[in-house]
């Protein structure tokens, strides 16, 4: 039988839920499909588990500075996994729990739990049944990417992003394979809990989407935690081992250089859209299984969006989101919302985070306009001073013409929120000249922007120091 809705969301991820509510709030009929969690991976595997996670880990970090801020705790640092762990499951609990009871408020709604699979352009099946809408909008989201091809991968038992927060005790020695946002933000965790880490990367540097000062500094940070780091790693292999597994990342000496006891695979995600039946509708993908959108995030079919991370356009909750804005507003308010529109902007969750947004340097460099840049390191930053958090800097980089700020970057003590003061000016597509009267609260890091403005000069000529 088929069942016919006038719109059907697949995933309720970030973008699917709100989407359905807007469409339900527009007296449609939709039908939202979910063949695991509501939630997706942002709740019940990203962003909120391992946020959580961070926060037991700094405490731990905390406690061990604890001297230096004259404050005597007695005895060793010592963590219950377990616990850890159960407070992380149940803050995704309550999360997944609040996305249930608001899908089961929408009227119109039919929430289908299963795997769907395009069998034409408006039809879907779903367990044993079919359903057809004129709308349909893809929300799949990703999963960790497994190097089929790294030698030996097939043979050992490794961890992913959503089997380690399974780990029921501590792993003696963990490998990290990649050393982006999950891999960094694991690393550091699991070494504050006591764990030896190494991680490992094939790239010349951490985090090589950003500029050099920045791998550099959050690679001082690791380091200084005891965390080993291995870049340039072009040779990687596994092979089992009486205590886990070894791990050869040079070629050359093709010696069995790192053992470990777990091994995290962090080597990137790749989109839900292999088992989704998409050429069965026409849907064109990329080389990499992303499906290829338009600036309104309209597929090449008439009729089928692709929102968040299956669209390749941006792999994190708030662009989820911000496509499932971008959609509600051109198909139901009349809009012409376009993702070209959006700035992009993000943090690394590591301790000092890295808050981000715009251009880096090398990309305004390479946009070939006149430039004025601003670097300003941490340890001028009275907050981070007074609060004994002194690693890392923050700095701009703006077009001379136009005097708007073309990115920015502040790798420091609360990095992530302060970030936004820029990110805000950006959006309002301001002149940073706006600053220079304004006045900021002291003392906080944010307090520090229109200091780093200020200081905003021709490329070449920074105040660092
Ligand atoms: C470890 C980790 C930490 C992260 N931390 C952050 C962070 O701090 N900040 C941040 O902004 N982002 C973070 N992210 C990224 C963020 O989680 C994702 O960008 C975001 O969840 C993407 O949302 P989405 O709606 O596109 O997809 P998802 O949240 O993945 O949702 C997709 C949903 O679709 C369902 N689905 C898939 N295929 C089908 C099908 N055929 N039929 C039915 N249902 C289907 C899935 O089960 C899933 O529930 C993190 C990711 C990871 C892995
Ligand atoms: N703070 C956040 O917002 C946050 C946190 C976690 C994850 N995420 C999202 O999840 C996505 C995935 O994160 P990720 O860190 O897995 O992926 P990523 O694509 O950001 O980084 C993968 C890293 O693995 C390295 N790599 C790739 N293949 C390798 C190989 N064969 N051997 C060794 N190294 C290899 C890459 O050079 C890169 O440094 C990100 O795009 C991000 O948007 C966001």
């Amino acid at each position: 039988m088929n069942r016919a809705f006038d719109a059907i969301v697949i995933g309720a991820g970030q973008a699917g839920p709100p989407l359905a509510g807007r469409l339900t709030d527009a007296g449609m009929t939709v039908a939202l499909v979910e063949r695991h969690l509501v939630g997706g991976t942002c709740v019940n595997t990203g962003c909120m588990p391992t946020k959580t996670l961070v926060a037991s880990a700094r405490v731990a970090h905390q406690v061990r500075r604890s001297a230096d801020y004259g404050v005597l705790v007695d005895g060793n640092v010592s963590i219950d996994l377990p616990h850890v762990m159960a407070r992380a499951r149940g803050v995704t609990e309550t999360s997944r729990g609040n996305v249930e009871s608001w899908l089961g408020s929408m009227k119109g709604l039919t929430l289908l739990r299963g795997h769907a699979r395009f069998e034409q352009p408006d039809t879907l099946r779903i367990n044993d049944e079919t359903i057809s809408a004129p709308r349909i909008f893809i929300n799949v989201g990703g999963r960790a990417r497994i190097p089929e091809d790294m030698p030996g991968v097939a043979d050992i038992s490794y961890l992913t992003n959503t089997s380690i927060l399974q780990l029921t005790s501590l792993p003696e020695h963990l490998a990290v394979i990649g050393g982006s946002y999950i891999g960094l933000e694991f690393a550091q965790m699991f070494r504050r809990f006591g764990c030896a880490v190494t991680v490992v990367e094939r790239q010349s540097r951490l985090i090589a989407r950003e500029d050099e000062d920045v791998s550099e500094a959050i690679r001082d940070i690791l380091e200084a935690e005891g965390i080993t780091v291995r870049t340039s790693a072009e040779c990687i292999a596994f092979a089992r081992h009486t205590k886990g597994t070894a791990v050869t990342v040079d070629c050359h000496t093709g010696g069995r250089e790192i053992v470990a006891s777990h091994v995290l695979l962090a080597v990137g995600r790749r989109p839900n859209t292999d088992d989704l039946g998409l050429q069965r509708a026409g849907i064109e993908t990329d080389q990499h299984g992303y499906i290829v959108v338009d600036d309104t995030l309209a597929t090449n079919v008439p009729g089928i969006w692709a929102m968040g991370d299956c669209n390749g356009r941006g792999a994190f909750t708030h662009t989820a989101y911000n496509d499932f804005e971008i959609v509600a507003a051109n198909v139901l308010d009349g809009e012409d919302r376009r993702v070209s529109a959006r700035i992009p902007c993000y943090a690394l969750f590591t301790d000092p985070p890295l808050g981000r947004v715009g251009m880096t340097d090398a990309q305004a460099r390479a946009s070939g306009r006149p430039l004025l840049t601003s670097k300003r390191p941490m340890t001028r930053v009275g907050r981070a001073v007074e609060r004994g958090e002194t690693q890392g800097f923050m700095k701009a980089v703006a077009d001379a013409e136009t005097r708007r700020i073309l990115g920015a970057a502040i790798l420091g003590t609360s990095g992530d929120e302060a970030i936004h003061g820029v990110i805000d000016l950006m959006n309002a597509d301001a002149s940073f000249d706006t600053l220079k009267w304004a006045v900021p609260i002291h003392p906080t890091v944010s307090e520090l922007l229109p200091t780093l403005v200020g200081g905003l000069k021709p490329a070449g000529g920074d105040q660092a120091g």
